[in-house]
């Protein structure tokens, strides 16, 4: 059993929350314990068991990616076109997860760190920040995946409404070291329009949350990029927790 991940005892979330009462949107640096971020990003960035996931012919699709990674390019570049067809057409994604919420509760998260992780978002202090930030008391639960955004990965424009999943507000918390906003993987919350409200530049330790629903998108990695983006997102969720 790994030591727990903590959030940052010092933080107040009232100035957050009117931010995002005014605005929709908060951003809150040093959320966890930097010594807990840090073994967090480390875990991360040491796993080679992530899951590449996409849209394809309007399907969600789970790969190993590693095996994806090893594809001769010739064999490689019809997946590479199936994923760019669907962003082209509206909706399409294309990076890494962990599912720490889906295996988390069935019990099946074999990394000591990650399932620190799953617990943390599973403790009544974090659904206490996520009431608190939202000023919505009905939020009862979060679930989560933990994420990774290497070049040419993307997640097309959405707003996270779906119908029946009662989500409140959307979170993201932010492992990323030693990025800028070149490298693209900006969480990018549009207007009505379609011009740009905010960009948030990936930041190590920073919990982005905003209110759903509301059209984002996290925009596409650059070819020279240095290093991944990593992640933990999710949302806090209304009413009874569905059974597995
Ligand atoms: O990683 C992010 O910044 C946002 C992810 C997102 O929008 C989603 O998973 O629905
Ligand atoms: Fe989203």
């Amino acid at each position: 059993m790994a030591l727990p991940i903590k959030l940052n005892p010092e933080l107040d979330f009232s100035e957050f929350a009117q931010a995002y009462a005014r605005s929709g949107f908060a951003a809150v640096n040093d959320v966890l314990v930097t010594p807990d971020a840090r073994r967090l990003h480390k875990a991360a960035s040491d796993w080679a068991e992530w899951n590449l996931v996409a849209l394809i012919e309007g399907q969600h699709r789970d790969f190993v990616g590693a095996e994806m990674d090893r594809l001769e390019p010739a064999r490689r570049a019809p997946f590479d076109q199936l994923v760019l067809r669907e962003a082209q057409s509206g909706f399409g994604y294309l990076f890494e997860n962990v599912p720490l919420y889906d295996a988390g509760m069935r019990e099946r998260l074999t990394n000591a760190v990650f399932k620190a992780a799953f617990e943390l978002t599973r403790s009544a202090a974090f659904i206490e920040m996520g009431r608190a930030l939202t000023g919505d008391d009905a939020i009862t639960f979060a679930d989560c995946q933990l994420t990774r955004y290497r070049p040419g990965h993307f997640l097309t424009r959405h707003d996270d409404g779906v119908e029946g999943k009662n989500r409140s507000a959307a979170f993201v918390l932010n492992l990323t070291r030693d990025w800028c906003a070149d490298y693209g993987g900006v969480l990018t919350l549009l207007d009505e329009a379609g011009d740009v409200r905010a960009g948030l530049t990936p930041a190590f330790n920073r919990l982005t949350l905003f209110k759903v629903p509301q059209p984002h998108l996290v925009s596409v990695v650059s070819p020279f990029a240095k290093g991944a983006r990593y992640a933990i997102t999710g949302w806090f969720r209304r009413g009874e927790e569905p059974a597995l």
